[in-house]
């Protein structure tokens, strides 16, 4: 028998990253039974090894709960969420299988930019928020003061405010409560055609994917056949189920409910976050709203340190791809760096960590290079391109407009160090937006800004600067034009495209003269003098010369000491191997290491 829709809740916890949302959603699990203390590994809920070790959530991970309350059984869904900025879509898609959400927010670090960014979506997305304080057992609590800041800065009632200790289980009972009493039960029926949210996706081995979903309308059972509404691709359902944490089949699952299919599909390319999976032979007329394509926002390239490695590189990337829609990658070859990929992430954290899945799981030694954004590009000819690369920029006469991603970025910092961070983003080329006091020690700042500026090292300045007391949340706004040019750089009249990038006008001498610097550190002397250039079409922004080497290398080992001569050489030609001949000059591959790798 499915339970009654007015008998589930579907909820979420949004919070900021540490703020204890994994820690919570442990003791809903203590609470219900679902696991007993001594089967519960620290944190359940994380159970990747890369989560553990960062202590962040990356995933989503659904728990279906039993739980008696005023003498009738309730079914709690309870999705997790990812934390961090990079996965704002894949936040807004599990809000969009909930009712509510448990807006936590520590009770010693207060209102932080994650906590307002995801409860705004939760906002937007109609949500009941329970807003509950947590940690109410440090002895450095300050309840009183985190609740002025939430009532301040998202308008929250502070009569509504629950306090809980997620370590110690205190106020849980009331939490428990709070959750079938003030979250409504789903709407939707079991009569319409069945209408399913994919909210995430993993991939099995043994199962082919596994669907999340949260099922809208209607019913999904063993043995249907179902369609993706977006890409139209049809599938014979194989197992239907809850998770319990572990994955538990049931019979079907019904209007109201979340849980997860499996059928045969082989790759997650064909499962799309936000899609909507109906009935094949009774399909919905109409998909659910808010379906978006991910993008990724930030590229680099990705080279083996040795190219004999490329091609279990390649076959590294295709694994990780299964597990992971929203990264990409394509391959190009560099001039410094031989073959590689240019892959695409959603932000910099998305990147960071699959660069540390790949070094893990297929023991290759890679060099990334630094970072860009996608740009887009306006030709005199009407067309509009999508630019991933230096590369890919056409000349400059074909250029009608130049346009790059624009983000709001919302700063939560203390007061004091407004002045500092205002300066800084103005040094970014960022637009205020506004500013807005949550107390009169902490001040809320918003800018809009280049996310080519954001990625570069906003965050770590906006740490320093603030003693990591400064927090950051950005999301994307569009594409929006400015002067940007392509820089290339010339070693000895020769343009080297490993080394080009895309910068503003106004920093591109800046810019320059950093590449060249590092670049004429790199290089050895040859026996005639090599100029380093910058330059933007074909004028030159900036120059370096290497000066020529007056004497042979040999000349002062005497004409008569064959052997040391022999060893000389001997270490010149080692050293030559990972010589790049450009012209002629010769380039060791650190050069384009130093330049092309992050500063
Ligand atoms: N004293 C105290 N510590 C807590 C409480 N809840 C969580 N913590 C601690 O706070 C830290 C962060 O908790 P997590 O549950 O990992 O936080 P999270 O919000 O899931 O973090 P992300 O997964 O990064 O988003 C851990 O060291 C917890 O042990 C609490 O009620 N009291």
């Amino acid at each position: 028998m499915p339970t009654p829709t007015f008998q589930i809740r579907n909820f979420c916890i949004i919070a900021h990253i540490d703020h204890g949302k994994s820690t919570l959603a442990d003791q809903f699990l203590l609470k219900t039974g679902t696991l007993q203390e001594r089967e519960m590994r620290e944190q359940a809920l994380d159970s990747m090894d890369l989560e553990r070790e960062r202590g962040i959530t990356i995933r989503m991970h659904p728990v279906t709960l039993y739980y008696t309350y005023g003498g009738r059984e309730y079914e709690l869904n309870l999705i997790d969420t990812p934390g961090h900025v990079d996965f704002h879509y894949e936040v807004s898609r599990s809000l969009a299988a909930c009712e509510g959400a448990i807006l936590l927010v520590d009770a010693f670090q207060g209102v932080q930019a994650q906590t307002v960014a995801n409860a705004f979506l939760a906002m937007e997305a109609n949500l009941k928020i329970i807003p509950v304080l947590n940690k109410i057992d440090l002895p450095q609590a300050r309840p009183e003061h985190v609740i002025a800041e939430m009532e301040q800065a998202l308008l929250i009632d502070p009569a509504e405010v629950l306090r809980v200790s997620a370590k110690t289980g205190l106020g849980m009972d009331e939490l428990m409560a709070a959750v079938i009493e003030r979250i409504p039960p789903p709407q939707g029926s079991v009569e319409q055609p069945l209408r399913a949210l994919v909210y995430n996706s993993h991939f099995d081995t043994y199962k082919g994917v596994v669907v999340y979903v949260r099922i809208m309308d209607g019913q999904l059972r063993v043995g249907q056949k179902v369609r993706f509404m977006r890409t139209g691709r049809e599938f014979v359902v194989t197992e239907v189920g809850r998770f319990r944490p572990g994955m538990t089949r049931c019979e079907e699952l019904s209007a109201g409910e979340v849980g997860y299919f499996t059928a045969n599909i082989k790759t997650l390319e064909y499962v799309n976050i936000g899609d909507t999976v109906t009935d094949a032979l009774c399909p919905a007329a109409e998909p659910l709203p808010g379906y978006k394509e991910p993008k990724p926002m930030v590229f680099s390239g990705l080279y083996p340190v040795n190219n004999d490695d490329f091609e279990d590189l390649r076959e590294a990337l295709a694994r990780l791809k299964l597990n992971d829609s929203s990264f990409t990658y394509q391959p190009e070859v560099s001039d410094g760096l031989g073959f590689g990929f240019r892959c695409g992430f959603l932000g910099m954290l998305h990147r960071e960590i699959i660069q540390q899945r790949l070094e893990r799981e297929c023991d290759i030694e890679l060099v990334q290079t630094a970072p860009n954004v996608t740009y887009e590009i306006l030709k005199r000819d009407g067309t509009v391109v999508t630019v991933h690369g230096p590369q890919d920029v056409p000349d400059a006469g074909q250029i009608q407009e130049f346009r790059e991603p624009i983000v709001r970025v919302s700063f939560l910092l203390p007061a004091e160090n407004i002045g500092a961070i205002m300066q800084l983003c103005t040094d970014r080329r960022g637009t205020f937006v506004r500013t807005e006091y949550l107390s009169p020690k902490r001040v809320m700042l918003v800018y809009e800004m280049p996310l080519a500026e954001v990625i570069y090292d906003l965050y770590d300045k906006l740490k320093s600067i603030t003693h990591g007391y400064g927090t950051m949340d950005y999301e994307f706004i569009g594409f929006r034009a400015a002067d940007l040019v392509k820089l290339d750089i010339l070693v000895h009249g020769n343009r080297v495209d490993a080394l080009s990038v895309i910068v503003h006008r106004s920093q591109a001498e800046r810019r320059g003269r950093a590449i060249l610097k590092k670049l004429r550190d790199q290089i050895d002397r040859h026996l005639f003098e090599v100029a380093l250039q910058a330059a933007i079409g074909s004028r030159i922004v900036a120059r370096e010369n290497i000066a020529p080497l007056r004497k042979n290398v040999t000349a002062k080992c005497y004409g008569g000491d064959i052997t040391r001569k022999r060893k000389l050489w001997a270490k010149q030609a080692e050293g030559k191997k990972r010589l790049k001949q450009i012209g002629k000059v010769e380039v060791p591959q650190e050069a384009f290491l130093a330049v092309l790798e992050q500063e």
